[in-house]
């Protein structure tokens, strides 16, 4: 379980303000809002990439300030957005840089590193570029990458930041499913900033919406994803029509 208690963050003129929240063991969390919400910022405060200048965020029941670097990412993996390359790295060894915090000083990976490794490599469909220079791939391709070394930590709990970024919609959707099914089958606790809320109603148990540093709903996507909030949030004119699990967003200028 991941306790927020009444977080708050500045950085510019930006503010998360009083953010109090709990992402449900064994649960996939999607968080959304508009550009500049504050997303991003909300999945580096518990990864702990920044620290919040008030309250505090429990994982396990234990302050993250309580954790070392090291304990906390074999407990929890962030894959962050795609800006900047790892030039002179190779397929794998991007992939086994995720088994860092599980080696010893000067070590290399034994037997079960490389096991997870190939495993990792293999959910994601990247085997057969293994000796590839990551530089040298195509963006959706490097996302796959950053993808399997986020698995190879091989923690409970797993931050995305905008994964589909990057992939056709063929692999956007084999993504998702993968996520799911790590979900369901090792009972990982997921929580992903998405843009596209038809992937967040299709497959996270409850969304979180953020608006200006503030929640402004959390909820099943259900219950919260409809015309109202488009308007509220999105500023948007458009009606929202559900065929099971999947919404149909129908911008009302059609
Ligand atoms: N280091 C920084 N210094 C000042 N302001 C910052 C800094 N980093 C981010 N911001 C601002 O904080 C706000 C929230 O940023 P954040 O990246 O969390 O938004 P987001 O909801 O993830 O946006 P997007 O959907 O565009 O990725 C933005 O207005 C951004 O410009």
């Amino acid at each position: 379980m991941i306790d927020l208690q009444q977080v708050a963050y500045k950085q510019g003129n930006f503010q998360l303000k009083d953010i109090h929240l709990t992402f449900p063991t064994g649960q996939i969390t999607g968080i959304v809002g508009p550009n500049g919400s504050g997303k991003s910022t909300l999945l580096k405060l518990v990864a702990k990439l920044i620290s919040a200048n008030r309250g505090d965020i429990l994982i396990n029941h234990e302050s993250i300030n309580n954790y070392t670097r090291k304990n906390l990412a074999k407990e929890l993996a962030m894959l962050v957005q795609l800006k900047e390359g790892m030039p002179g790295f190779s397929v794998r060894q991007m992939v086994a840089y995720g088994r860092t915090p599980y080696q010893k000083m000067m070590k290399s990976e034994n037997v079960e590193d490389n096991e997870i490794i190939d495993w990792a490599m293999k959910v994601t469909g990247i085997t057969h570029m293994s000796d590839r220079l990551v530089q040298t791939l195509s963006g959706g391709e490097q996302q796959r990458v950053r993808i399997a070394m986020a698995l190879a930590q091989k923690t409970n709990i797993l931050l995305l930041d905008e994964p589909t970024t990057y992939l056709d919609i063929g692999h956007q959707i084999e993504l998702m499913s993968l996520l799911k099914e790590l979900n369901q089958q090792f009972k990982m606790t997921i929580v992903m900033v998405l843009h596209e809320l038809q992937y967040a109603a299709m497959y996270c148990d409850s969304m979180v919406v953020l608006q200006g540093g503030e929640i402004v709903a959390t909820g099943l996507p259900k219950e919260i994803l409809n015309a109202e909030l488009l308007k509220k949030v999105y500023k948007l004119d458009a009606d929202v029509i559900f065929d099971g699990k999947v919404p149909l967003i129908k911008p009302n200028q059609f």
